[in-house]
């Protein structure tokens, strides 16, 4: 369970939100949507720990997100690119918190050639792809989806979900997915729906 306790974040002193309250489950695919500049974003990256707290707590299963090591909730970027480090190929990018078994890059799609190519040298939904399996290999307890198939065709982006639901539930993983897309979320959503 990731759990957000009477929680405040925002910039400068001035909250986005505060006194939130959310419980996620894993194994479900959860929706947050709410109009532009509610701070969604921000309410991913507090529960992801990559946004300091104005007030509050997160918790996973009743614990604090750990300092250090492979973070256990997992922030997925709408852009991955800016994610990645470009001097790096993708398999250095892929590997970078475990290495990733050959069967699981296969069945992700993820040709063996493009292992060799620079991240400005893949599609935004190709990318989308590694920036994925990549999280995956951090054996993360949640993802947080954060408008992660905005910029792709319809294919793409079902063929995402599609992948990203079965791993839900055959890996306990729950997500959080960020849309503003009003079609995309009842497609998807098995969990909470949550609007900020
Ligand atoms: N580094 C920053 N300093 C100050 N304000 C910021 C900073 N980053 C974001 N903001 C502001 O915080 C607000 C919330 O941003 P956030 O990205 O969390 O919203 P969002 O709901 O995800 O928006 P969108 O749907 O447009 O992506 C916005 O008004 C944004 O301009």
């Amino acid at each position: 369970m990731l759990e957000a306790r009477n929680l405040a974040a925002g910039f400068a002193g001035k909250p986005l939100f505060q006194g939130l309250t959310l419980s996620l489950r894993r194994g479900e695919i959860h929706g947050l949507s709410g109009r532009s500049g509610a701070g969604k974003t921000t309410l991913g990256r507090a529960l992801a720990g990559l946004h300091p707290l104005a007030g509050g707590e997160v918790l996973l299963n009743g614990a604090a997100l750990p300092e250090r090591g492979c973070l256990p909730v997992q922030y997925l970027h709408q852009n991955p690119i800016l994610a990645m480090n470009p001097r790096w190929r993708i398999a250095r990018i892929l590997a970078e918190a475990r290495p990733v078994p050959e069967a699981q890059r296969e069945a992700f799609g993820i040709a063996e050639e493009w292992l060799h190519r620079y991240p400005h040298e893949l599609s935004g939904g190709q990318l989308q792809r590694v920036s994925v399996l990549r999280a995956l290999a951090a054996d993360p307890a949640f993802l947080i989806a954060d408008e992660i198939t905005a910029s792709l065709d319809q294919i793409s982006q079902a063929q995402i979900w599609q992948l990203l639901s079965a791993i839900s539930r055959s890996r306990n993983i729950g997500i959080l997915a960020i849309s503003h897309d009003a079609a995309l979320l009842p497609r998807i959503v098995t969990g909470s729906r949550i609007t900020l």
